[in-house]
């Protein structure tokens, strides 16, 4: 397994499974979807996770606190991706979806954007057309070009246009733009909230998107010194250095990061 040190905390790996292991009960682990728990695929719909992950996070789940995959998709995307986990909590839409007891509770600002969001897919099919993919998910429309990445400049645009017109936000990511609700949510924003409690957070990540995430575990270091927050990234050469600079650990594949959990649940 390729693992790289990172310059942005002074702890190792060792360290962060020593402390999660005397703190296992106050440790969450958060886990993004995909490019973290799936390869990357061509086509969003297709994008599954590694085999062995289901079976790691259930074994995790029984060993830590608290389990959840904080991802940009849909929490039903996820529950239909992981239909065997009954101990891993979700965080669909950046966190304006999460699933609590069985149903998908979503927030109130952003609902009024659910029309926005149809009409917006609908015309992004006219405007952009294949092999530009959209991808509706109720709340947010992303616009792909992995499968033609010398239209990404055209699919930018539009997107901005759009988000203009309609008072969208703009999230970038790989090979993709997406359009969300102008509602003050980020991954950062759910971890904030998740770890104050807690003594030791684990976050997993390979998007833009993840930074914020990272950033909300050192900034709860920086208030409580007996808090230990790890960032982990996932490896990739879209996002250049960005995601992996910010993290304290680099991990090489969606393969690894299952095994490196597996081996270190193994040590306690
Ligand atoms: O927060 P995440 O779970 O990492 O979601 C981020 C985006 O992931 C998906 O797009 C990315 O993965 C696709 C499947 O591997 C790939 O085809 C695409 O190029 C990537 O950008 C998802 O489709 C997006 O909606 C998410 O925003």
């Amino acid at each position: 397994m390729a693992q790289t040190d990172g310059q942005t905390h002074p702890a190792s790996a060792d360290d962060a499974w020593a402390h999660t292991a005397r703190h296992a009960s106050r440790t969450t682990f958060f886990f993004d979807f995909d490019g973290v728990l799936s390869p990357i695929t061509k086509k969003p719909g297709e994008s599954q996770p590694v085999a062995a992950v289901p079976v790691v996070l259930e074994r995790l789940a029984t060993k830590v606190g608290r389990v959840a995959i904080v991802s940009a998709r849909p929490v039903d995307f996820l529950r239909g991706r992981f239909p065997t986990l009954a101990h891993v909590d979700f965080y669909g839409l950046y966190g304006l979806e999460m699933l609590h007891e069985g149903e998908v509770v979503t927030k109130p600002a952003a609902l009024e954007f659910v029309e926005a969001m149809r009409a917006l897919d609908a015309d992004a099919r006219i405007a952009l057309r294949e092999p530009v993919e959209v991808e509706y998910k109720r709340l947010s429309v992303a616009l792909h070009y992995r499968n033609c990445p010398e239209r990404a400049a055209e699919v930018e645009q539009w997107a901005r246009e759009r988000a203009e017109r309609d008072g969208l936000k703009i999230q970038g990511g790989r090979m993709v733009v997406e359009l969300k609700p102008p509602v003050d949510q980020d991954k950062g924003m759910v971890i904030t909230e998740a770890v104050q409690d807690a003594a030791c957070g684990w976050y997993f990540g390979d998007d833009m998107s993840d930074i914020r995430a990272f950033d909300a575990l050192r900034a709860r270091e920086a208030v409580d010194p007996g808090f230990f927050g790890m960032a982990i990234a996932v490896a990739n050469d879209e996002t250049g250095e960005a995601v992996s600079s910010a993290a304290d650990l680099t991990l090489a594949s969606p393969e690894a990061v299952a095994k490196f959990v597996n081996d270190g649940i193994n040590r306690f």
